[in-house]
């Protein structure tokens, strides 16, 4: 996707402008790596009169951005920036009703400049004046964006919205603003900030009703920013991907170990850039479960995706199962845990779509932590019955839970957009683009995966073998018991219709009945429950302590009124007299111990 034509503000104005055909091609500027300018959107708005009598701007005017470029070297055209300079801030003193002088930085105006001017906000208020343009440093590009966000597609708000019509925002500028920001939100924001963009957004809201632009997303380019060296330290490569180098890192500052994504070409502007933010969208959206893999932080550099996430100790279950397959007791440990995972990312209606023994993470927590949290809890609750239980927990190996990660191919279940994962995995249906029901392709994949992780592997990509696998003729594994081998076909099950949900796999007797629960299952189903427990626990503590706030306010409220009444008839005094030589007690008592020290 040419990122020149697509996201940027730039793009949009240049677009307008008819410029375009000045231009040098996007691959001859990605190599020359010209620092681009970026316009304030107010520059096109129509609040700006043509002829203002103060003549002063930030950023240059849009139809020269495009022809002259400004690079690092300190040869920019001062004409250009002085033009430009004079028209921003134009605008900037008919918004204000005051010309902005340059001692003058008021709080209010300086949040307008720094939002709209590419971080040269020291052009208006730098005493050197216009005539002076400081180079911008390169990592201020980042400020480009101060006001811009991408849409997540994923998000609720946004699948809402998937189907009524898109929303316009600050400047007009669509995606300026993430559209899934609660609108009370964004007025919070304009509130504090100033009025008369207040009302620019109160007519832009008015819009938002009627218009049907498509979507744009900031260009990775545009936010490239230098943090991988700065704030982690690399220690050894953990894994690679078709898509990414994945590294075990050290974060400098809070001394956590991630696993940091890397994508192995630079995607910026690339046909990866999509399934990149793909995988940012889905992550933000759905890290927030046991059962998938934690996400911390994206980032672009050197156009290259970064993805900051939870480093799963276990490595993925593809190398586990490199080594040995699993018993039923811990086939039953994976279907729940990846059950779960599904049913979380099925309930925000994505879909993963490259389910598979490469995608499945595992964390190893050794149980004398779980232990350890028991005491805790037994400390703050007091006996809760299960000593026995938690006793012998310290006595078991690893607690491990599997996670789905990988969510570069998630899709909206109902707004799809496939991009096919791995082919040994997959659904026929899904290779006839059958799309109807991407749910069950999720089970269809856990379904294979449980076959591959029972002993059934290597899958085949290709053959009869690949066949009988999708025509219910998935072979027996002479390891389980019968009721877990039919689950098996139940999920890889050639009609999508007979497979089951991810919430029925969660209920099924395979997994429900305690007989058939093995030690370490009941283990880490019981350490889940915990979890929840300390959660319900801490809210629960939470609110005791608001309760008892309120009580004592209403108390004390009540006390006041009580003793204003009191105070007119004559026991009152009495009462006030009894006080009040208690109260002198106490300070004689603290005064003749003060004294005896
Ligand atoms: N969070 C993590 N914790 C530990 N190891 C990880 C983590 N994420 C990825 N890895 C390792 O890196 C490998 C590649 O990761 P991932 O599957 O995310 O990359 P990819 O390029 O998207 O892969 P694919 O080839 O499936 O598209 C994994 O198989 C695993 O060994
Ligand atoms: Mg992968």
């Amino acid at each position: 996707m040419d990122i020149f034509t697509e996201s940027s503000g730039i793009s949009d104005s240049m677009n307008s402008s008819g410029a375009e055909a000045d231009l040098p091609s996007p691959e001859s500027m990605m190599n020359m790596k010209p620092r681009k300018l970026t316009f304030s959107p107010m520059e096109n708005t129509p609040h700006i009169p043509a002829h203002s009598p103060h003549q002063m701007c930030i950023s240059p005017p849009y139809r020269k951005v495009r022809a002259l470029r400004l690079f690092d070297s300190p040869q920019t055209p001062k004409t250009i920036i002085q033009k430009s300079s004079a028209r921003n801030l134009n605008y900037l003193s008919t918004n204000n009703n005051a010309p902005i002088v340059s001692h003058q930085k008021p709080h209010i105006r300086s949040s307008i400049l720094s939002a709209t001017t590419n971080g040269q906000t020291n052009h208006i208020t730098n005493p050197c004046g216009p005539d002076r343009p400081k180079p911008v440093p390169l990592h201020n590009r980042a400020l480009a964006n101060i006001q811009s966000a991408n849409i997540n597609p994923f998000t609720p708000n946004s699948l809402l919205s998937q189907n009524k019509k898109r929303c316009r925002t600050m400047f007009g500028q669509e995606n300026a603003l993430n559209a899934s920001l609660p609108i009370s939100l964004l007025n919070n924001n304009l509130n504090t900030s100033n009025s008369s963009i207040k009302g620019h957004i109160a007519d832009d809201d008015d819009e938002v009703i009627e218009t049907h632009q498509a979507p744009k997303r900031l260009a990775l380019q545009d936010t490239n920013i230098s943090r991988y060296e700065k704030e982690f330290l690399e220690i050894s490569l953990i894994g690679v991907g078709e898509f990414g180098l994945v590294y075990q890192c050290l974060n400098r500052l809070d001394g956590c170990i991630y696993a940091i994504k890397k994508s192995i070409k630079p995607v910026a502007g690339s046909s990866f850039e999509k399934r990149a933010l793909n995988e940012v969208w889905a992550h933000a959206v759905l890290g927030k479960h046991d059962n998938v893999v934690r996400y911390y932080s994206a980032w672009a550099e050197d156009n290259h995706m970064l993805i900051q996430n939870e480093y799963c100790n276990g490595g993925s279950l593809q190398s586990l199962l490199s080594k040995r397959c699993l018993s039923e007791a811990e086939l039953r440990i994976l279907l729940l845990h990846i059950a779960e995972g599904l049913r979380y990312i099925h309930s925000n209606d994505l879909v993963h779509m490259d389910l598979k023994s490469g995608n499945i993470f595992l964390t190893k927590v050794p149980s004398k932590n779980h232990q350890h949290t028991g005491n805790v809890d037994r400390e703050m609750n007091g006996d809760d019955g299960f000593e026995d239980i938690y006793d012998e927990l310290a006595s078991t190996e690893n607690i491990i839970t599997y996670k789905i990660g990988d969510l570069g191919h998630v899709t909206s279940a109902k707004e799809a957009n496939i991009e096919e994962g791995d082919c040994r995995y997959l659904p026929n249906e899904i290779l006839q683009e059958d799309f109807r029901d991407l749910y069950k392709a999720d089970i269809f994949s856990l379904g294979v995966t449980m076959f591959e992780a029972a002993g059934g592997g290597p899958l085949p990509k290709n053959g009869p073998e690949w066949h009988m696998l999708r025509n219910g003729q998935v072979p027996d594994i002479p390891s389980l018991s019968r009721e877990f081998n039919d689950l098996i076909k139940l999920m890889t099950h050639p009609d999508p219709d007979k497979r089951p949900t991810s919430t029925s796999i969660f209920n099924h007797p395979v997994l429900c009945s305690l007989e058939s629960k093995s030690k370490s299952q009941l283990t880490q189903e019981l350490a889940i429950e915990k979890r929840k427990n300390d959660i319900l626990m801490k809210k629960l503590k939470e609110a005791k302590k608001l309760i008892k706030i309120y009580e004592q306010q209403a108390h004390t409220s009540t006390g006041t009124r009580l003793s204003l009444k009191v105070d007119s008839s004559s026991d009152s005094i009495q009462t006030d007299r009894c006080l009040r030589s208690n109260t002198r007690k106490r300070r004689t008592s603290r005064i003749s111990g003060g004294g005896g020290i």
